[in-house]
């Protein structure tokens, strides 16, 4: 028999950084305390918004250049309707973590951990 341990998929390409995105919203959007952010609040459109997610994270990860757009001004308008707390921070960077461990593993995934992480402290910081 050839039996192989189940391995998890490392975010190095497009088919698997979209999937990772499809899953880290379905959690962020089931979540009541960033939901609401989401939904009530900047009131995105998924068809819209998710491409973009998605293009932003096959820039950081695969160099791809499709993604051109301000994201700190994009949070700085968002904070502005509805303040962006500390809290809401780790909530997001734990459901983007916990996503990214469950489905993923690998250079990539360890990769994605540490520019969220990067990325959502200056947010943090820059907005505070
Ligand atoms: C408190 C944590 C966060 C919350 C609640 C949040 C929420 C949101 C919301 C509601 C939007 C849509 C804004 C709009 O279209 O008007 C947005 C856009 C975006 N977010 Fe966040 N965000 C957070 C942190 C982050 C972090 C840390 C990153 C990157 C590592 C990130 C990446 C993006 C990107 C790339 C867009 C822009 C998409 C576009 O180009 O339209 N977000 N975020």
């Amino acid at each position: 028999m050839n039996h192989h341990p189940a391995r998890k998929p490392d975010l190095d390409s497009r088919e698997h950084i979209e999937a990772f995105v499809d899953h880290f919203y379905r959690r962020m959007l089931g979540d009541e305390q960033l939901a609401p952010i989401f939904i009530d609040v900047a009131r995105i459109e998924l068809d819209v918004h998710l491409p973009h997610i998605k293009d932003y994270w096959c820039k950081l990860l695969l160099g791809d250049t499709a993604y051109n757009r301000h994201t700190m001004n994009i949070h700085r308008q968002l904070h502005r309707k509805r303040a962006l707390v500390p809290e809401d921070f780790q909530r997001w960077l734990a459901l983007f973590t916990a996503t990214v461990d469950d489905y993923y593993a690998g250079e990539k995934a360890e990769r994605a951990k540490r520019v969220a992480t990067s990325i959502a402290g200056n947010m943090q910081h820059s907005l505070g």
